[in-house]
């Protein structure tokens, strides 16, 4: 029987604290040197909890990749909601990733999910999708604060549906309210120049502009999550100095922070009980373009699954590609391994392209006349390895939570 790799793992003495400290979703109850940034975000705000109901604002905030665009505007999302409820002000703040959503339709439809609004299946346009979102704000009297982080990954931002404008149209009602303020996150402003020029003009009136940390600060963001993450004397402070002189050039947090996760990894499946300058470069060598995004964090639990099962039939197999047949049969064993109830032949399909859309995977369609056509599924360019073990930390979560 092939060896349970989870259990192999689980099994083991580990250098973390908890490595949910190292996932880049984690947000930190302290968000270091952006004080600057949250205090200029509850200016443009205060109106709310002052005046409810009486003004709309639409915010642009951008910056380069991994900055903490979206660790302060969730923080500042906290602190709003705080204030709000210790006022009686129904304010609700809803956060999407338009890199998972990619069109107006899908967006809009997250949105009246977490409201808890009933969606309708299908027959309905964008715009019935607002209209029914404005019905429920003004029906029972809440005020939306709607955040759009990645605005530049929406599909079909040429087409004649402009979700900026729409969206913003809603506040005017007949009796003078406003239900709804906005705040766009994007990377580059210029990936907005499909907008129509109104809407650009809108959103260009509040603009945060988010500076790079310098070498002291990153040290002292990386810092507090090795405090929180890792145990006692696992890392210097002279190479935690080290990353940060590494990645001080693009400024992105997550970078580091994968560093080091894959640092102690390797440390780790060394036995040995602190982190090297060798481990380090090795965790440096090994930064995965994919990781480094943030790939990992939008699977679903069942994308997750088949993938994990992808590098272990690769990783046991020593091949470079793996038939579709096989996946589905070693997925069905961990699916009942983990009492799991596995997904049906066409949605482990989806799953699959899927995870090609995010480029995890390959998948390569042979057409045999007689046999057939046979889909193979390859991972390129990712040590296989080290993509296996996060997807098994990813999958103890998982089931820790269940
Ligand atoms: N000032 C900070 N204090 C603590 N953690 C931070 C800070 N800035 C960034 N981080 C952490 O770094 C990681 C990346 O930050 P975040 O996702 O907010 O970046 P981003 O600018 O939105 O990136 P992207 O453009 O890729 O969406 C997150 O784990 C976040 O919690």
């Amino acid at each position: 029987m092939t060896i349970n790799y989870l259990e192999d793992q689980y099994c083991r003495n580990s250098l973390f604290l908890n490595e949910k400290y190292f996932e880049v979703n984690y947000l930190p109850d302290q968000i270091k040197h952006r004080e600057q940034e949250l205090i200029m975000l509850s200016k443009i705000f205060i109106k709310l909890i002052e005046t409810p109901f009486r003004i709309s604002r639409k915010v642009m905030i951008h910056g380069d990749v991994g900055i903490g665009k979206t660790a302060i505007t969730r923080t500042f999302g906290r602190m709003l909601l705080l204030s709000a409820k210790k006022r009686n002000i129904k304010i609700k703040y809803v956060h999407i990733n338009c890199r998972i959503e990619k069109s107006n339709f899908k967006i809009l439809n997250q949105v009246l999910r977490k409201l808890n609004i009933p969606v309708p299946i299908r027959g309905f346009s964008p715009q019935d999708l607002i209209t029914m979102l404005q019905d429920y704000l003004i029906k029972n009297e809440i005020y939306l604060v709607l955040v759009l982080d990645e605005l530049n990954h929406i599909q079909n931002f040429d087409t004649n549906f402009d979700i900026i404008y729409s969206l913003t149209r809603m506040n005017d009602s007949d009796n003078g309210k406003n239900f709804l303020s906005l705040i766009v996150i994007v990377r580059d402003i210029t990936l907005l120049r499909n907008l129509d020029e109104s809407t650009i003009s809108t959103l260009q009136g509040n603009i945060l502009t988010l500076k790079k940390y310098t070498i002291n600060q990153i040290v002292d963001i990386l810092n507090f999550r090795i405090d929180k993450g890792l145990k006692k004397g696992i890392i210097t402070e002279s190479n935690v100095h080290l990353i940060a002189e590494k990645i001080s050039d693009s400024g992105d947090i997550r970078k580091g922070l994968n560093i080091i996760r894959n640092a102690v990894k390797i440390t780790e499946a060394k036995d040995k009980s602190h982190v090297s300058g060798n481990e380090l470069q090795i965790a440096f060598n090994n930064l995965i373009p994919s990781l480094q995004d943030d790939a990992l964090s939008i699977l679903t639990y069942h994308m997750t699954l088949l993938l994990y099962v992808i590098t272990v039939l690769l990783m046991e197999r020593k091949e470079k590609r793996v038939i579709f047949s096989e996946i589905q049969k070693k997925y069905e064993e961990i699916c009942f391994l983990y009492q799991e109830t596995p997904k049906k032949s066409t949605q482990i399909w989806n799953n699959l392209q899927s995870l090609k859309n995010y480029s995890l995977i390959k998948i390569k369609t042979i057409s045999k006349k007689v046999k057939g056509r046979k889909s193979y599924c390859s991972i390129n360019s990712i040590p296989i390895n080290i993509l296996n073990e996060e997807l098994n930390q990813k999958i103890r979560n998982f089931l820790s939570t269940r």
